[in-house]
């Protein structure tokens, strides 16, 4: 097989731009078909302009990724874009039609999330799997499944899909998930929620699929108040409190201050908890019965979590972000922020603040804020892609290919 592609580079030198400009994308599916495998080598975050897709093939050539997904392509979709503050709605909206689809996924960006989601569905007599990174639980009859948006499956068939928080697209790290999500996802309807902020970028990216795309607006549903004074004191914790720090150590520190003073009981929440003992420990701070009333997290929390949080507090509204320790963006306060006060919960007011009074300038000012637009998407070569790249340099070794394939792909 591998000679056989080889042989297609060869005739691509000899001016597969050409049969490209005269055939259309034709040819391009037919090849791509055979890329849609995506393993995690690399991740490369490139300006996406439909102005740039001129015929060029090349292995390298990365600018028409919707021609990776001839499923997706056969449908003509119909997509919504729910779109609105934390707390509005969009997510139960877009549930609703998930649940009376014949078949559908859901993919989220939390493991917890598709937790939910599977639970939910299951609980509403609509048999769902649940698919992560880390489990595999499969219902008999089902033919909805919640996953975490990495292992989204582009190659089957569905009446409907969900991706929450496609605002995530522009992620550096996971963004590429959601673009192969978004464009490879094989749906009649396809609900994509999240912010405001993703719009333009998504009809940009979907003007070339054909699809149609609706947007729907939402309000919060219940008011959240930043408030005006700090935390201040430990002594000041109540029930429904959520403080939010960044890393695991911290995590601890603050549970055992707070349980010392011997009124409440901590959950903690954090990314890197097993998932069993994830779910576990939200489930009890949820359970207004359990004596957990108190949730300390990280921003774990942070992306649609429905938790009976009643205050946000930050405990710092820095975080180390694997390179350097940076101010949190506005999209991540108010992401965080919008925990509390979850229509429907325990609480129909939310309200926020931090531990130090140094703080709560930005935090006001990026509550007010419009989050920055998105111009950006995350996008990844298949690992088909690279491997045949690859067999044109037979005497470099993994790292220099891959490095002379992210330069390549730079220029294009
Ligand atoms: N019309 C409704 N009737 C009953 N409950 C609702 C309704 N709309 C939303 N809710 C509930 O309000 C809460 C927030 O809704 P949802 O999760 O859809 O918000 P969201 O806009 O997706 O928020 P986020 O961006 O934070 O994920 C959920 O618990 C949801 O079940």
């Amino acid at each position: 097989m591998a000679s056989l592609l080889l042989r297609q580079r060869r005739v691509s030198a000899l001016g597969v731009s050409r049969i490209l400009q005269d055939n259309g994308d034709s040819f391009r599916l037919r090849l791509e078909s055979k890329f849609e495998t995506f393993a995690s080598i690399g991740v490369m975050i490139r300006k996406y302009s439909s102005g740039k897709s001129a015929a060029k093939f090349d292995f390298t050539d990365l600018t028409c990724p919707h021609t990776w997904y001839p499923n997706a392509r056969k449908k003509n979709r119909k997509v919504f874009l729910h779109v609105g503050p934390t707390n509005s709605g969009k997510t139960y909206h877009a549930l609703k039609r998930l649940e009376s689809s014949p078949s559908g996924i859901y993919c989220g960006p939390l493991r917890l999330l598709a937790w939910e989601v599977s639970k939910r569905l299951n609980k509403a007599k609509v048999p769902c799997d649940l698919i992560t990174g880390q489990e595999k639980e499969e219902v008999d009859g089902a033919k909805h499944k919640a996953v975490t948006v990495e292992m989204a499956d582009v190659t089957a068939d569905y009446d409907c899909a969900i991706i929450d928080e496609i605002q995530m697209l522009g992620c550096k790290t996971r963004g590429f998930s959601f673009t192969r999500a978004l464009l490879g996802i094989a749906a009649d309807e396809l609900h994509l929620c999240g912010d405001a902020a993703a719009v333009a970028l998504i009809q940009e990216l979907l003007k070339v699929t054909g699809d149609d795309v609706q947007v729907e607006s939402y309000e919060r549903l219940s008011p959240l108040v930043p408030l005006e004074v700090p935390l201040g004191s430990f002594s000041n914790i109540r029930t429904g409190d959520c403080i939010v720090t960044f890393s695991r150590k911290e995590i601890y520190q603050l549970k055992k201050r707070i349980e010392s003073r011997g009124k409440h009981l901590c959950s903690v929440v954090y990314g890197s908890l097993p998932p069993e003992t994830r779910t576990r420990q939200a489930t009890m701070f949820n359970d207004t019965s359990s004596e957990f009333d108190v949730l300390v997290a990280s921003d774990a929390i942070g992306m649609g979590l429905n938790l009976n949080i009643s205050r946000v507090i930050f405990s710092t509204l820095k975080k180390f972000d694997g390179s350097e320790m940076r101010d949190l963006t506005v999209p991540e306060i108010k992401q965080i922020a919008g925990r509390a006060g979850r229509y429907g919960s325990k609480f129909p007011m939310g309200e926020v603040t931090c531990l130090d009074a140094d703080d709560l300038p930005l935090l006001h000012s990026s509550l007010k804020s419009p989050s920055p637009i998105l111009e950006q998407a995350g996008l990844f070569p298949s690992f088909d892609l690279i491997f045949m790249y690859s067999r044109l340099q037979p005497k470099r070794g993994l790292y220099q290919i891959l490095g002379a394939f992210y330069r390549e792909c730079e220029i294009i």
